[in-house]
């Protein structure tokens, strides 16, 4: 292993995950929570720092270089070169690239976030895609919860009015089951939240 890798990313994420924390609670106070209200969730977190590199491909059009998902954590703290390839999906279908902007960072809301916010955060839908050119590499840190913690719609947020979307489920469960089939490509669909949405519709 190159000289100094180890120490490089475990500098890097030491950092990162500082500034995840840090957004946490600036996402906490954007929905009138205390600002530390989310830290019980991540005393023992399970986060992780990705390297992604995509060779460029002689014919991008019948590639992906990730196929579309959602995050399933907290929040994720992505690092982008200057190539671009990541697209975002948009209320209408469309996929729209995310222009790679030099020293800043593109952070997305994760699966998580949207079932505490009972969807007042949404997570958005993305994908990769590549070209016959240049190589890109990019660095996502996924901001996850301790494994054993139950994920659900925070209480302040559920009333008569706004009744709760999700079922609560395991963190540890969910992400094991996610992953599993994620590797396996089984060809089924992949576990996801709507997975634990609850019907809004009584007559149901
Ligand atoms: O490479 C990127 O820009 C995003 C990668 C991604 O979405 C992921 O690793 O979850
Ligand atoms: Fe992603």
């Amino acid at each position: 292993m190159a000289c100094g890798y180890r120490e490089a990313c475990e500098k890097y994420a030491e950092a990162v995950e500082k500034l995840s924390f840090r957004l946490l609670e600036l996402i906490s106070r954007s929905l009138g929570l205390p600002a530390d209200y989310f830290n019980s969730k991540f005393e023992e977190h399970t986060s992780v720092l990705r390297l992604n590199h995509y060779s460029p491909c002689p014919v991008p059009e019948l590639a992906l270089g990730v196929g579309r998902h959602k995050d399933p954590g907290a929040l994720t703290v992505l690092a982008q070169d200057e190539v671009g390839g990541l697209q975002v999906k948009r209320k209408d279908g469309e996929w729209i690239g995310v222009k790679p902007i030099p020293d800043s960072f593109v952070i997305n809301v994760g699966d998580c976030m949207q079932v505490w916010s009972n969807d007042k955060y949404e997570s958005v839908e993305h994908r990769v895609v590549v070209n016959d050119k240049k190589e890109r590499f990019s660095v996502p840190f996924f901001l996850y919860p301790s494994h054993y913690v139950m994920v659900g719609p925070v209480p302040d947020f559920v009333n008569e009015k706004n009744p709760s979307r999700y079922r609560e489920f395991s963190w540890g469960k969910f992400f094991k089951r996610k992953r599993d089939s994620n590797f396996k490509n089984l060809g089924t669909e992949n576990l996801q939240i709507h997975h634990f949405y609850i019907s809004q519709n009584s007559s149901e």
